[in-house]
């Protein structure tokens, strides 16, 4: 693949920003870990918190495929902003006129609108909540319950927080602070992404309530680190806490770089989807030679 020329768009959702590339008319199958973290470098490469790849479905019930890859180039299970952004890609290029795409992404299938008022809302599927399957590993941990979940202390170099496990088809560790802007998100989140309870890492996310429709979002990433804002890491936070009993849906999550609206009617059964509405936005085109 070295030496091949490759056509790019960078997008972001609410600041968190996005290599895409169409991998239905470009071949991109031999791209390697490295090549991928090289690209979304921001100095040696593009620079991106991920890189989005389109392909054709392998699955009838989808009209596309998207894959994810985070800035150190592992691949991963699930992008919230990044599916918006994948939306409006595929309908500004012409690859589909749908304006609700089924898209399948790693072990699921997501719908996706794109509004009127360009806003893309997404149906991100029921949260999983059993530790095997987030994956996250309890033994030995102190626990607790609060409201309808439980919470876990995570003990790290100079103190313990407690946590709760939410998967959006990837792991989160959410926990409540009392100002976001003050919370140790540089010191305590790479700390919680490599604890060993978490087998694959995790996204460490800091809540911050505000009221029971409105919370401010940081959010530590597995693979990328802080980000302006993380659609999976929103949707997580508002899970744990409407589980917790701090929250009521709809919830406005107000990150550094916008605003998402989550939408979780757990009072039915904790099987319902998250909706997630939220901005999606092309920022220029591009080409680069890989290396
Ligand atoms: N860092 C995440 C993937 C990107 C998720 C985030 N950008 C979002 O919008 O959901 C992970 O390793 O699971």
């Amino acid at each position: 693949m070295t030496g091949t020329r490759l056509r790019f768009t960078k997008m972001h959702g609410a600041g968190n920003d996005f290599i895409v590339l169409n991998g239905i008319s470009q071949d991109l199958s031999g791209i390697t870990k490295e090549q991928w973290a090289r690209l979304a470098h921001r100095q040696l490469g593009i620079g991106a918190d991920q890189i989005l790849l389109v392909e054709k479905p392998t699955v009838a019930e989808a009209e596309f495929r998207y894959r994810i890859f985070n800035s150190d180039g592992g691949e991963v299970e699930q992008c919230g902003n990044g599916s918006r952004c994948f939306v409006r890609f595929v309908r500004e290029k012409g690859l589909t006129k749908n304006k609700t795409v089924k898209v399948q992404v790693a072990h699921t299938i997501l719908s996706l609108t794109e509004n009127d008022d360009g806003q893309v809302t997404v149906n991100m599927g029921a949260p999983i909540l059993t530790n095997e399957r987030i994956p996250f590993t309890s033994s030995g941990l102190q626990e607790k319950i609060e409201g309808k979940t439980n919470l876990y202390q995570l003990e790290l170099s100079d103190h313990a927080v407690w946590i709760n496990a939410v998967s959006m088809g990837n792991p989160h560790a959410v926990q409540i602070v009392q100002d976001v802007d003050t919370a140790p998100v540089a010191k305590d989140g790479p700390q919680i992404e490599t604890h060993l309870a978490f087998p694959k890492k995790v996204n460490a996310g800091f809540m911050q309530i505000q009221n029971r429709h409105e919370i401010k979002l940081r959010v530590f990433e597995r693979g990328s680190g802080e980000t302006l804002a993380c659609g999976t890491g929103a949707c997580a936070a508002v899970v744990s806490g409407i589980l917790r009993g701090h929250l009521d849906s709809p919830v406005t999550v107000h990150t550094r770089g916008g605003d998402l609206s989550i939408a979780w009617n757990s009072a039915s059964s904790a099987q319902n989807p998250v909706m997630m509405t939220g901005p999606a936005q092309t920022v220029f085109e591009g080409e680069i030679t890989l290396d």
